[in-house]
């Protein structure tokens, strides 16, 4: 691959650089303010009674994942006590002082660690206000806090990554059965006793507004498409600003504003969306969604705001190339090394 150090940018530059991928020329594009269509549905999906209700859901999630690129699950088999422990578990990270947080720091583009305000847009060249913790099960050493520091943190992040991973390849194998792969295709892609896993849970902690001028030209998560074949987000009902523009309404000609629809959170409901991976990998059929997570406005409310996501990346040693044949084949690891160059200041 020779792009990845074309695209290895600094904050600076990382807003005029031409970048080596289509997905992030457009990514350059699409910072500002945009307008709002509070119109769009956001399609919520029952996984209840999934074994003999499979054809419908995948029917379901199929043209959610065509049309929009976003949906919801809900009775998704992950029970909310999991969830709840795990948040609690976040939670309880991020309050630790940062002279201890910095013992565990990312590991550079290997997705594995503790960072402060480093992610860097390319559609806004600004840091996102977060922090965040991210766990790549093959890079975790010296990444966990002990028993000491933060009792059964690694047990329930553990469990809550696993039990994440296999609702991942249940929603993988319903597009697997579409496109025409063997239903096990996408499992197989990411499995986790490979050294090559690189299938990714981050922790993140949006910053309280402290001051009413830090919402001006700042975004919690500026505007992005995800990298990765499918993207899980597990967030808190009252912690809004997750907002959506799908695809083909993100610029008419390349002169339109896009318009941004809000996501709104609920408990227990798993908000999903495709990225640029399995975009690629289904001939651009399923449609890796624009996304960003806004300031709070005045009216609301002020405080930080935690989520959880997972990022379903195929391993490091499978090749991509759809049914097909759209795109040239590539590695799942040369494919993530250059969105993750471009995102991080080296
Ligand atoms: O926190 C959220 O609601 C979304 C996070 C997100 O889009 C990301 O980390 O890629
Ligand atoms: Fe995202």
């Amino acid at each position: 691959m020779s792009t990845i150090n074309e695209i290895n940018t600094t904050n600076e530059s990382s807003r005029s650089k031409e970048y080596g991928l289509n997905e992030l020329n457009f990514e350059t594009m699409i910072g500002g303010q945009g307008t709002e269509n509070n119109a769009r549905i956001i399609p919520i999906i029952s996984f209840a009674e999934f074994d003999t209700r499979r054809e419908e859901i995948t029917e379901q999630l199929w043209h959610a994942a065509t049309e929009v690129g976003f949906f919801q699950l809900t009775d998704h088999g992950l029970d909310l006590p999991l969830i709840q422990a795990a948040f609690e578990a976040s939670e309880r990270f991020f309050d630790l002082r940062e002279s201890t947080k910095s013992k565990f720091p990312l590991k550079s583009g290997l997705n594995a660690g503790w960072e402060f305000m480093e992610q860097v847009r390319p559609s806004t060249g600004t840091a996102d206000q977060k922090e965040s913790y991210q766990v790549t099960l093959p890079h975790m050493d010296n990444l966990f806090p002990n028993q000491t520091t933060l009792p059964e943190f690694q047990r329930v992040i553990l469990s809550f990554e696993y039990q994440a991973w296999q609702l991942g390849m249940r929603v993988l194998s319903c597009f697997a059965d579409k496109l025409g792969f063997p239903t096990e295709f996408f499992t197989d892609a990411h499995a986790r006793d490979s050294e090559h896993f690189q299938s990714t849970l981050r922790l993140l902690h949006y910053l309280p507004m402290v001051r009413s001028d830090q919402a001006e030209g700042m975004w919690r998560a500026g505007a992005h498409t995800d990298f990765d074949c499918l993207t899980m987000v597990f967030q808190k009902s009252g912690q809004g600003g997750l907002q959506v523009c799908p695809g083909k309404d993100a610029m008419n000609e390349g002169q339109q504003q896009p318009s941004w629809t809000d996501v709104i959170p609920q408990d227990g409901l798993i908000t999903c969306n495709i990225g640029d991976m399995l975009m690629r990998w289904s001939d651009d059929k399923l449609k890796s969604t624009l996304h960003r997570v806004r300031m709070p406005r005045a009216d609301e409310y002020q405080g930080a705001r935690y989520s959880m996501a997972y990022f379903c990346q195929a391993n490091k040693d499978i090749i991509i190339q759809g049914p097909e044949k759209k795109y040239a084949k590539i590695s799942a690891e040369d494919y993530l090394l250059q969105r993750i160059n471009a995102n991080f200041a080296s």
